[in-house]
């Protein structure tokens, strides 16, 4: 039994069964694993979740963490991962970047599949103890695990921007999953913007008393009375382990170098590191790059850009979609604009090795952020981070969560093409002095509030949150 819970859709590994039949776990990519495993590393605790195979029942001890396996089906894995939170669920709440799929047999699996995971936290935890609920795939959980388990301190985190009212209102399950919510002492967001949307949400569409005050950063929660209880709502902008990479990052300058000469040596580096999804925005920026080198702003033979992209939810048509597109569009630029000898796109479709990625980091001159929807973009503070020696120059998208507080980056509109062009050619030929003086402001900024601040500062107000209810009960 464990005092500290963290119940998330995904085990931070990947479990592979390699052609001879060995099983291996890897830890998996992903901004919610990267931001909790030095969390969790600090408490003892549990984490369950599901190993991302079908039928997996194997618990393993990986890093220092007990993990516990929900297993689901081949069904389940379609209806509810793939259906209806990657399909409906994702484009909703990231403003329709495609059209959303309402299914209401992928509603009664995600209900299904909730009840499994609460029903697995039940089991996990101690009497009284902390549970710590993860993202858009579990909404229901708070309240499920509630009726469950009344003595349990339970705090819900959503990693990913959440709607207004027209847009949320569009779902036919909209009631369950504010009620579903509910069940928590504490629910985080990002940004106050978020906050608030839920906050306006609960008195319209279930008619509670929420406050009306703007919501604070880490402060200023917001309140709603439902029966006895009360709900707190705030901001918590989730952070990386900064230090961390910015020493291992540190150590990566020879490779750095490396690569740079394995790219032929060019004046200008770009680089785009993302899961392959339609809201990171990947087509906005070789979009750009092509009119950069068509106009003769950018010199094609002088230029690389490298796009690490990780394949992400591989069977859902949308990202099969957006595959096609960013490959067609690397081809085209590569055809038009290079010669057989040097492509100025490098495009990589699998996963990259930690210390590989650092070494990219410490290698780019420019890094390109581009997403149309973001909740918050852990790889623009990653490079924040990594970039202790002060170069580099980062352009980030507004739409992404990072922007709210990473103001000195080389901020874009990525839906204003004039934008995102000039914004590069400024981020790549800005003098030295003030590219630098930029991305000091930048690296200080996430060393600062890093992400022991976003953990240590979402549990304390949990457990006030979880107190208060306590002495009313
Ligand atoms: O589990 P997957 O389907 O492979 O997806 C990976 C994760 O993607 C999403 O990440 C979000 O969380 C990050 C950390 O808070 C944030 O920086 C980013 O903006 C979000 O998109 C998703 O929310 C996670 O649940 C997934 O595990
Ligand atoms: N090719 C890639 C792409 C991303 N990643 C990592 O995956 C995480 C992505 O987090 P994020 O917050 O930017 O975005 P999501 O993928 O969580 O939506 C970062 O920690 C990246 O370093 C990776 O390891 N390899």
């Amino acid at each position: 039994m464990a005092d500290f819970v963290v119940v998330a859709n995904r085990l931070p590994v990947d479990k592979r069964i390699e052609p001879d039949g060995t099983v291996t776990y890897k830890r998996a990519p992903g901004g919610l694993v990267t931001a909790l495993t030095p969390t969790l590393a600090t408490h003892s605790g549990a984490w369950v979740g599901w190993s991302g195979a079908p039928n997996s029942t194997d618990d393993p001890r990986v890093d220092g963490i007990d993990l516990t396996s929900v297993p689901l089906t081949e069904a389940e894995i379609a209806d509810y991962y793939e259906g209806f939170a990657n399909s409906t669920l994702w484009p909703l709440y990231h403003d329709l970047l495609v059209e959303p799929v309402f299914d209401h047999d992928w509603w009664s699996t995600y209900v299904e599949v909730n009840r499994k995971f609460a029903q697995a936290a039940a089991d996990a935890a101690d009497r009284g103890a902390t549970v710590w609920i993860h993202d858009y795939q579990l909404q229901l959980v708070p309240q499920m695990l509630r009726d469950l388990r009344p003595d349990l301190r339970i705090g819900f985190f959503l990693h990913i921007p959440f709607p207004p009212y027209e847009l949320f209102t569009r779902l036919p399950w909209r009631e369950e999953l504010l009620r579903g919510l509910l069940g928590a002492d504490l629910i985080g967001f990002h940004l106050p913007g978020g906050a608030e949307n839920f906050l306006t949400l609960v008195r319209r569409v279930l008619k509670l008393d929420a406050s009306r005050d703007p919501v604070g950063v880490r402060d200023g929660l917001g309140a709603i009375r439902d029966g006895g209880r009360t709900v707190r709502v705030g901001s918590f902008p989730i952070s990386i382990d900064a230090a961390n990479v910015a020493e291992q990052a540190a150590a990566t300058t020879d490779r750095a170098a490396q690569i740079r000469a394995e790219l032929g040596n060019p004046s200008t580096i770009l680089l785009g590191v993302d899961r392959l999804d339609y809201t990171k925005g990947i087509d906005v920026r070789l979009d750009a790059l092509d009119a950069l080198f068509a106009a003769g702003r950018l010199d094609p033979a002088d230029t690389v850009f490298v796009q690490l992209a990780s394949p992400s939810r591989e069977n859902v048509d949308s990202y099969i979609a957006v595959r096609g597109r960013i490959e067609r569009a690397v081809a085209h630029i590569n055809g038009t604009h290079g010669t057989v000898a040097s492509p100025p796109i490098r495009y990589l479709l699998r996963p990259v090795a930690r210390d590989e990625l650092l070494a990219y980091f410490r290698a780019a001159d420019v890094m390109l952020v581009t997403p149309l929807r973001d909740g918050m973009n852990l790889v623009a503070k990653e490079y924040a981070a990594a970039r202790s020696d002060l170069g580099g120059a980062l352009v980030l998208s507004e739409f992404t969560g990072a922007a709210a507080e990473m103001d000195r980056a080389y901020l874009v509109n990525p839906y204003d093409p004039r934008d995102v062009q000039d914004m590069i050619v400024a981020a790549a030929t800005d003098p030295a002095d003030r590219r630098r003086e930029r991305m000091a402001a930048l690296h200080r900024q996430v060393v600062d509030f890093d992400v022991d601040l976003w953990s240590r500062s979402f549990l304390q107000c949990l457990a006030g949150a979880a107190a208060e209810n306590e002495s009313t009960r």
